[in-house]
């Protein structure tokens, strides 16, 4: 399921990919290989679907099981007097959706992360120091990373380097509307260019290069930049930020708390740059050791 997921962000389109998430209203008329998506769309919708009837057989309101029962009860209570919001195909859609959200986004990013690590020792070190020293041997908690500047930084600066989803995603125009004196008509389809802004030399210094500097203040605190906005922004901002947030710095300093990672490869030959780039940037694959830190320097 997660390749046919990762299949259809960048798919064996990627270009044509990118150009179908700008322009969908024209490129469906063109042929090519951007239609696979909306196969792999039409094959993962059918599994859900056939999940969502399974559930159905079993279905108790006082026992939901996950998201599908959830929204089961939903269409239960409010089914009637909300048809348009709570019904079978909107279940299917929005089970789908948090399934795109929640797994492709955080594991690109996490692959990122590590890929970053063995391609800067000196970097690191840095964020391992603060692991040992702020951390030690108990669980990470989220709060931690208040007093660990450097290693918050250094996430902040994966997820604007990683860039993992360059276009956010489109948005239509449900009516006619006029932003800024600009009068845009019904069904228009807007992209945030959230790449540029990654990459805005008036934002970031040097921002082709790879430097969790770019958020700590001259004291070495945590420094926020608008400009980083990996989830997009407004009211459909994403709305697993928070989530993703967690999972990324649990997940980076418990396997860093636990392992010492190495590369096969000197750190000049691995290259950070994405291999595909249909809606999301994709990190090239990578070979990694992680050695448990309870091993002694010779097992290592
Ligand atoms: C590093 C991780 C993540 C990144 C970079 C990310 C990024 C984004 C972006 C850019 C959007 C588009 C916002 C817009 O429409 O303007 C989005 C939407 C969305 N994300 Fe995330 N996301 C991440 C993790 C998650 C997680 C963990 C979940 C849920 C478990 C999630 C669920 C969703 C959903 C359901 C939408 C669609 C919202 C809508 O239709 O309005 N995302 N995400």
């Amino acid at each position: 399921m997660a390749s046919w997921e990762s299949d259809v962000k960048t798919g064996d389109s990627r270009g044509m990919a990118k150009l179908y998430n700008i322009y969908p209203n024209v490129l469906k008329y063109i042929p090519g290989p951007h239609h696979k998506i909306k196969e792999n769309f039409s094959f993962m919708a059918d599994y859900v679907r056939k999940k969502m009837e399974i559930n159905m057989k079993t279905f108790d309101i006082n026992n939901p099981r996950d998201f599908i029962d959830c929204f089961l009860t939903k269409i239960e209570k409010e089914g009637k007097t909300k048809a348009d919001i709570y019904n079978t195909d909107t279940l299917v859609m929005n089970t789908m959706i948090m399934f795109f959200g929640g797994t492709e986004t955080v594991s690109a990013t996490t692959r990122f992360t590590f890929l970053l690590l063995l391609k800067y020792p000196s970097i690191t070190e840095k964020v391992y120091n603060e692991i040992d020293n702020v951390i030690g041997q108990r669980p990470p908690n989220f709060e931690d990373r208040f007093k660990m500047p450097y290693t918050d930084a250094f996430i902040h600066e994966v997820q604007r380097f990683a860039d993992v989803t360059p276009l956010g995603l489109p948005h239509e125009l449900t009516m006619d509307t006029e932003i800024r004196n600009y009068k845009f008509k019904k069904g228009t389809v807007f992209t945030s260019v959230l790449t540029g802004v990654h990459n805005d030399e008036t934002q970031f210094k040097n921002p082709e290069h790879f430097d969790p500097k770019n958020f700590l203040d001259e004291n070495g605190k945590l420094m926020k930049n608008e400009s980083l906005m990996p989830f997009s922004a407004g009211r459909r901002i994403c709305p697993g930020m928070t989530l993703a947030k967690i999972e990324l710095f649990i997940f980076i300093t418990t396997l860093l708390q636990n392992f010492t990672i190495k590369s096969p490869v000197p750190p000049e030959k691995i290259s950070v740059a994405p291999v595909g780039c249909g809606i999301g940037h994709i990190p090239p694959t990578f070979e990694i050791c992680l050695i448990p830190r309870t091993c002694s320097q010779e097992e290592q």
